[in-house]
Order: structure tokens, then C-alpha cells, then sequence
């Protein structure tokens, strides 16, 4: 486990000092994720380079497993080191010497003798599927083996916690999905603690157990991913599943924001509110995201005013947080103009997520 508190970094120019990062408080539990997002110049790489220690916090503390990182110094902080692997954007592999000998590299800088040293390489690549690339070189592999033999090598000193700056950036989405893939059963099999920093918000939704958004050098918002996803009031629940609508069709005239939490949504809700309630809804867009045994969701359906209370308590009663829209217009329920033709101006769903086809209606006369 990795608990960062009160984490400060300033930066001292010709201008003066600049804060970079104004008090951070995150904990990653063992054995889970926590992406790290927030918009260029949030200080997510500066966040990176305090927790791997390339970088010395002007105040706070960086606590694994309960000791304190950040003081350390010398022969101490090389030692700390050895608990953090970091995964690069690159991978950085040194292109001249051999795959087995990139993984070596740690294990060779701190003198661990050979025999032992190959056993813990020869490991290594065979949890990331590449035993078989031990005697080539970087530049014979794939983007996405280039990224398994850096995580091999971070792996090679028994990290508690893997650290992976933007590791998934540039990968094509096969490649990205197998690096996450592994990244999941190395939380799993290791009980590592993983802190991803990334701007892709794909990356964060297929894999992501917490999410942290950092805004201006702060923490903005953080919580478990469903919990995000399920807050109408979050900016990253948002992001992660972004909602295009269709506009009120005529009958119509109150929107209505949906979120699906865990697993106790009754399947069945369009129908159950049409017909059991006797309330008219139109379907006008969603996503809904299946984890594990769970779904994960945002839909917005229109109403009729009349019935939009009732629609907010049957559907809250079936297991869905049901909220009113106050900017009620004919345009889309963010207030950009969509029209039928173009339904999703913001692009395609998220990949790996079922788009709910929007435009469906149902309800009995009213
Ligand atoms: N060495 C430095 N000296 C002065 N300012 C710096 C230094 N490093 C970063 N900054 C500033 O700190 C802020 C945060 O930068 P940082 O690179 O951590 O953001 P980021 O969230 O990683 O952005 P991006 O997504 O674009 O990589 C920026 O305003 C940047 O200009």
C-alpha cells in the first residue's frame, strides 16, 4: 500500500517559485489500481516523479507499506527505490544489448549474483509471455513487447507498487488491451498496488479500481470507479462515460440523467417504468459498460413533466439514480444542440462499451 499525504512540489525560477502541486492526499490499497488523470499541466508527471522518487517533494510524505520515502537519502533512498517499479511512456529499453539483458539491468546495478540473476529474468519474461525473446534485441520486437520487457524489467527487484507513466500512450488498442490485461493480473497474482498515470479515459475505465483527478495541482475528485461513474455530479464519472442525446422528441419536455450503480438494477427498467407505472419515457442515449459481473451505466431519458416525479421515484425504486435535469431545453441535455442526424457529436461510444440505441420509446397512454 502507498499512502501519499499533504504531498507539496514547488519549482523555483528566474520568476520565482511556482507550486506545482498544492497538497496531495491519496492512498492506493494493495492489490488495486488508482489512475491518476486531469488536464495537461494538472501535474500528474510531477506527481509520477515524486512517488518514483526521481524528484524530492518540497513537503509531505510518500509512506509504503508505513515508512516514509521522501526524507530518505544516499544508499537509503537507492535501497527505498527498489520498492517502486516504473513502466515509461517508451519503454526505454537500451537498444544494444538483449531483451534478457534490459531486465538485468536493476539486478546487475545492485549486484545480485548471476546465476540468481538469470533464474529472476528468466521469470520475469515468462510472467509477461516473452521467455522466448530473451536473446533479441528491442528493436526486433512490437511496440506492445517493447512495453512487456519494461514491465519485466520493473518487475525484476520485487516492486510493492508499479508505477506506469502514459506506459498505454501511442499503443494501438489490441496492444493497449493486452498491456492492461497484464497489468490487471499482475495486481491480482503480485497483490501489487498500481498507480496508472494517464490521459486516456479507456484505459481508465477497462481497468481502473480508483480514479484520482488532479485539477491545478489539487485533488479534485476521487473515489472507486463505479462510485464515480454512478455520481451525476462528478466530471470524471462523466468522462468516463460520456453521453450523447438526441433532442426531446415532441410530447415530451423534461430530461432526466440516469446512472446504473453495481449490480442492483432490476434489467427490466424501460419496461417495468412503461408498463407497471404507467409512465411514458423515451430512450434518448446511454452507454452502458459491463465489469466483471456488473454493469456500469448512464442513460438520459425524456419525460413528460407531469410524470416526471413519479418516473424519478419508480426508477430510483429499481435500482437506478434517477435525477432531474434543471437546464430543461430542446437542445441535448448538455446543452449543446444535437440534432437526429448526428446523434453523437462528441464521436464513437467508448470502445468496449454498448451504446444504447437512442430514440427508443415506450410508455402507455399517459
Ligand atoms: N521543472 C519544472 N520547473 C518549473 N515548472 C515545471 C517544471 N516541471 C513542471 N512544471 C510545471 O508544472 C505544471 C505541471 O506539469 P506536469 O508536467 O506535472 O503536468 P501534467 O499533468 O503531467 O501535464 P501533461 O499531461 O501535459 O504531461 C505545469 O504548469 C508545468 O509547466
Amino acid at each position: 500500500m502507498i499512502e501519499i499525504r499533504d504531498l507539496h512540489q514547488a519549482y523555483t525560477g528566474r520568476g520565482g517559485s511556482v507550486e506545482v502541486l498544492k497538497g496531495i492526499d491519496l492512498t492506493v490499497p494493495e492489490g488495486s489500481i488508482t489512475a491518476v488523470v486531469g488536464p495537461s499541466g494538472a501535474g500528474k508527471t510531477t506527481l509520477s516523479h515524486c512517488i518514483s522518487l526521481l524528484e524530492k517533494p518540497t513537503q509531505g510524505e510518500i509512506l509504503v507499506d508505513g515508512s516514509d520515502l521522501s526524507r530518505l537519502r544516499g544508499r537509503q533512498l537507492r535501497s527505498a527505490r527498489r520498492a517502486i517499479g516504473t513502466i515509461f511512456q517508451h519503454s526505454a529499453l537500451l537498444r544494444r544489448i538483449t531483451v534478457a539483458e534490459n531486465v538485468a539491468l536493476p539486478l546487475r546495478n545492485l549486484g545480485v549474483v548471476h546465476h540468481e540473476m538469470q533464474d529472476r529474468v528468466a521469470e520475469m519474461l515468462d510472467r509477461v509471455g516473452l521467455l522466448h525473446k530473451a536473446d533479441s534485441y528491442p528493436g526486433q520486437l512490437s511496440g506492445g513487447q517493447k512495453q512487456r520487457v519494461g514491465i519485466a524489467r520493473a518487475l525484476a527487484l520485487r516492486p510493492r507498487i508499479l508505477l506506469s507513466d502514459e506506459s498505454t500512450s501511442g499503443l494501438d488498442p489490441d496492444t493497449t488491451a493486452q498491456i492492461l490485461s497484464l497489468l490487471a493480473d499482475l495486481r491480482t497474482d503480485l497483490g501489487l498496488s498500481i498507480i496508472l498515470i494517464t490521459h486516456e479515459m479507456d484505459v481508465v475505465r477497462n481497468v481502473a479500481d480508483q480514479v484520482a483527478s488532479l485539477s491545478h495541482g489539487r485533488l479534485a475528485e476521487y473515489g472507486s470507479l463505479p462510485s464515480l461513474v454512478a455520481d451525476q455530479d462528478s466530471t470524471v464519472g462523466g468522462q468516463l462515460l460520456p453521453i450523447a442525446a438526441l433532442p426531446l422528441p415532441a410530447g415530451f419536455d423534461t430530461f432526466l440523467d440516469l446512472a446504473y450503480q453495481d449490480g442492483d438494477v432490476d434489467p427490466e427498467w424501460f419496461t417495468r417504468v412503461a408498463v407497471d407505472h404507467q409512465i411514458r419515457l423515451a430512450l434518448l442515449g446511454g452507454t452502458i459498460e459491463a465489469r466483471g459481473a456488473t454493469a456500469l451505466g448512464r442513460a438520459v431519458v425524456g419525460v413528460r413533466g407531469e410524470q416526471a416525479q413519479r418516473a424519478i421515484g419508480a426508477l430510483n425504486g429499481l435500482g437506478l439514480s434517477a435525477r432531474l435535469r434543471s437546464d430543461v431545453d430542446r437542445s441535448g441535455p448538455t446543452g449543446t444542440a444535437i440534432s437526429a442526424a448526428s446523434p453523437d457529436p462528441t464521436g464513437p461510444p467508448p470502445s468496449g462499451a454498448t451504446p444504447i440505441p437512442a430514440g427508443a420509446t415506450a410508455g402507455a397512454t399517459a
